[in-house]
């Protein structure tokens, strides 16, 4: 495997496991050397070591300051030397100079259609907002939080009868499709980052930010 990645969890991991099962089905040609947590409970820690993959807790409340934990964490991914490092669930919002470390070689799935609710809770406020449609977006992480160039993004429509819970588990099956097509495409090269902006090789797509409702029919 020539593209070594390292996914970074909080919780149940289900991003993670759609990684994992395409990679092990011959359709994302990447290496996930390590998966780390900073939560010592994160279901995704067994999905990992069911993979036989690395896996390594690093508990932020153990740390004086976001940069110590930060500094901790970049010393651990660094070991693995990645191509590209994808926050899976990963609920710590990273310093600027940790952002700016891996600028252009770090992913975030967020759930929400950015620029829209940026932030947490985000199915319950596009409910309260009254909004029609909600969905997922996949982008390169930047100081910023959530401001990343966007590289693909996914919708589906909010229904009267919704729910948090029902509209997020919506988004989590979108989730599973976008979030390993993003890395695919970042793993053969056809998508870069340059001067904040992400950019498509022809054979992806005509222009960044693309929705991409018809991968979901
Ligand atoms: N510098 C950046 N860091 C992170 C980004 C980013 O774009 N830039 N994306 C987030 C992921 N994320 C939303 O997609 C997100 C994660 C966590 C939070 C947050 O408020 N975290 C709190 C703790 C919350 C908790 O522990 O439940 C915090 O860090 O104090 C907001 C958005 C990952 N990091
Ligand atoms: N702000 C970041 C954020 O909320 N990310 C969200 O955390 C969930 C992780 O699920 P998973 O652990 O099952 O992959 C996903 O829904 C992802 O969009």
């Amino acid at each position: 495997m020539s593209f070594p990645i390292v996914v970074l969890i909080s919780g149940s991991g289900s991003n993670l496991q759609a990684l994992i099962d395409q990679s092990l089905q011959g359709q994302l040609n990447v290496n996930i050397s390590a998966v780390i947590s900073n939560k010592a409970d994160a279901y995704g820690l067994e999905r990992a070591k069911q993979a036989a993959i690395p896996t390594h807790t690093l508990d932020h409340k153990l740390f004086e300051s976001r940069e110590a934990f930060d500094a901790e964490l970049q010393k651990i991914i660094d070991q693995y030397s990645p191509k590209l490092v994808v926050l899976a669930g990963f609920m710590r919002i990273l310093t600027e100079s940790f952002a700016r470390h891996y600028e252009g070689r770090m992913l975030n799935i967020h759930p929400s259609l950015l620029p829209k609710f940026k932030g947490l809770d985000t199915h319950q406020r596009a409910i309260e907002a009254n909004e029609k449609e909600h969905g997922v977006s996949v982008h390169f992480v930047s100081a910023e939080l959530d401001a990343g160039a966007v590289i693909i993004q996914a919708s589906t429509e909010i229904s009267s009868n919704d729910t948090a819970e029902s509209l997020g588990n919506k988004v989590h099956t979108l989730e599973h499709i976008i979030y390993p097509l993003a890395v695919k495409w970042f793993s053969e090269d056809r998508i870069t980052f340059h001067d904040g902006k992400a950019s498509f090789d022809q054979t992806v797509l005509p222009e960044s930010g693309i929705r991409y409702n018809e991968a979901l029919k």
